[in-house]
């Protein structure tokens, strides 16, 4: 009392009305202050998104000025990248025409399916260069391709889908950009992906929602979902993603296209916007996706190249090996149709089937396994993920909008451990299923060093039981489902979630792996489902999204090798690839 005295407090102001009244002030201005932030995040956000969408509107006009017509635009994209490759070197294409067409075909696809962001106005320049350029001509020369939002490119944002990051373009291109120019090739546009690019659904408050161009009341997959929906549109031929839990190989699997994900670090990651570049047990990877395995391997071959090496000397200066990727010895394949955990449909079921008999007919032994411990492998890597209690996320969305795919996982985010704990053990009983409640519980981190420290040598440990399977069994590779399902429809990842489980596996293990368009959900499938298993959750979520209209979408089929033999991933990718046009040489 004396002290406050000296201190010359009045106490008597503490009464009742004054402190509800200081209460009340103190409320209104927190609610005013947000109230502000997020409209000032959202006038932000449509001030970039209307830019975006009158730079493609420029740009469409001036390709109309140019005179692209649609006739020759068609011609032009229909080719197959080694007919395109071939007129470009040749100079019976030239760079320029080839760029423009290429533009506007994506413009008209994107004003279907949303899934350019920009177009990239120094293309045209670059063209020009190519085409007035004397010597030895690069081996992408004049190649268009196509860039995943979340590269550098000098000059532009790089959001990721988020706010914060918007008007602060980068002053430097990405490595794997600079080599794709010095090798020739023109990168045209800029593709969208998911806020946070954590989610196979590909929408953001920026750029909004991009649509399958199978059905477009389904998502294309992500993060990489653009590149997907693009290429298989036929407005890119190449395009370049990334991948740390599948994001290259879930829209190659969801479109119909073809997508490698290389073992980390195999292609430069570097100037990529990487949210949680500080979690090095799971790296994100540099890849490519293309209509058709010529696109990936001619992709692969450019890249592996000596500046590219100089540019990033923690890339291994391993060049593509042609003696992998020609070799035809015949290989002890090994083969899944279900991991164990979550059961994948029949539709993919028959794709691997398929994929099978093939490379059978080519000499190949094929040989069942089941891969180790799925619920092991997918619990590691949700604890990956969420090492940090998730505050590096939080930090990266602060006063951010929520996109709606996402909400669920920032709202959840927001509890503190305890709760999330509590949740994802009560949600996990009731849902008789685990994956749910282990999600959120992933969710709160670890307590100490000691516990992440141990939480990375089981990874090594799930490493070395998978590596000695795949010993004991004298298998080269192994194919398996490139997903537990075909393009699922908007707002439906947070009940999917776990069909990642068939491409986080080879994050996890950090093997290449690469998926390629098999077949496609066929009317038996879905009498199929009737067997399907019908007991937790999440399987119950499985079925009643595949009798929801999914016949006709693409299924694909995941080709996988040990570290650094990505040759090997793509020489049985085209193998299974010629089997399925009738090719057996
Ligand atoms: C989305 C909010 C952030 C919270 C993180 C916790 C969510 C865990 C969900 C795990 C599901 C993984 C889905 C995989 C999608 C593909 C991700 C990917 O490969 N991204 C590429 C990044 O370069």
């Amino acid at each position: 009392m004396n002290r406050f005295k000296e201190l010359e407090i009045d106490l008597d102001w503490f009464n009742g009305r004054n402190v509800s009244v200081a209460f009340l002030c103190l409320v209104t201005l927190k609610t005013s202050h947000a109230i502000y932030k997020y409209y000032r995040a959202k006038s932000k956000v449509k001030v970039k998104r209307e830019e975006c969408l009158a730079a493609c509107r420029k740009m469409a006009e001036h390709l109309t000025q140019k005179g692209i017509t649609k006739d020759k635009a068609e011609r032009i994209t229909r080719l197959s990248i080694t007919e395109l490759e071939q007129r470009l070197q040749s100079g019976e294409l030239s760079a320029v025409e080839v760029c423009e067409c290429y533009q506007a075909v994506a413009l008209e696809v994107d004003r279907k399916l949303n899934c350019v962001v920009e177009p990239i106005w120094e293309a045209e320049e670059m063209a020009l260069e190519r085409d007035q350029k004397t010597g030895k001509k690069g081996p992408l020369h004049g190649m268009p391709v196509s860039i995943k939002e979340n590269y550098y490119i000098k000059g532009y944002d790089c959001t990721a889908g988020m706010q914060r990051c918007i008007g602060d373009p980068v002053s430097e291109d990405a490595v794997v950009v600079k080599v794709l120019k010095r090798q020739g090739a023109v990168p045209f546009v800029r593709t969208n992906v998911p806020q946070t690019m954590m989610t196979f659904e590909c929408s953001n408050p920026i750029y909004g929602r991009t649509l399958n161009p199978q059905d477009t009341n389904r998502g294309p997959g992500g993060s990489s979902g653009g590149e997907g929906a693009l290429i298989a549109a036929g407005g890119s031929i190449l395009g370049i993603g990334t991948d740390i839990g599948g994001s290259i190989r879930i829209p190659a699997n969801m479109c119909g296209i073809c997508g490698l994900k290389p073992t980390a670090g195999r292609i430069s990651g570097a100037g990529t916007h990487k949210l949680t570049k500080g979690q090095t047990l799971v790296k994100s990877a540099s890849g490519m996706l293309s209509r058709d395995v010529d696109g990936v391997t001619i992709a692969m071959r450019a890249l592996l190249c000596q500046y590219m090496f100089d540019l990033d000397p923690t890339v291994p200066p391993i060049p593509f090996r042609e003696e992998i990727y020609q070799d035809k010895r015949p290989l002890r394949i090994g083969y899944y149709i279900d991991d164990g955990y979550i059961p994948s449909v029949p539709s993919m079921h028959r794709a691997v089937e398929k994929a099978k008999s093939i490379l059978e007919s080519r000499g190949h032994k094929l040989i069942p396994m089941q891969p180790v411990d799925a619920r092991r492998m997918f619990r590691l890597f949700l604890d990956t993920v969420g090492a940090d209690g998730t505050k590096t996320y939080l930090t990266c969305m602060k006063d951010d909008i929520y996109d709606s795919t996402v909400r669920q996982f920032f709202y959840t985010s927001h509890l503190p451990g305890v709760l999330k704990k509590m949740i994802g053990w009560i949600m996990s009983a009731v849902s008789r299923d685990d994956i749910a409640g282990y999600m959120v519980k992933a969710l709160s981190g670890f307590g100490t060093v000691y516990e992440y420290w141990n939480h990375a040598l089981d990874i090594e440990d799930y490493k070395d039981d998978t590596l000695a399977l795949w010993r004991s069994l004298g298998i080269d590779a192994v194919i398996c489902p490139g997903f537990a399902f075909p393009a699922i429809p908007h707002n439906t990842f947070g009940d999917l979630v776990g069909g990642c489980v068939y491409s986080t596996m080879y994050n996890l293990l950090n093997y290449p792996a690469g998926v390629l368009p098999v077949t496609k959900v066929t009317e038996q499938d879905i009498k199929d489902m009737a067997n399907y298993p019908n007991k937790t959750k999440f399987e119950k979520n499985i079925k009643k999204m595949m009798l929801g209209g999914t016949v006709g979408l693409p299924c694909g089929v995941q080709c996988v090798a040990l570290p650094y033999q990505e040759e090997l991933v793509i020489r049985l990718m085209k193998e299974v690839e010629q089997g399925l046009k009738g090719d057996n040489s």
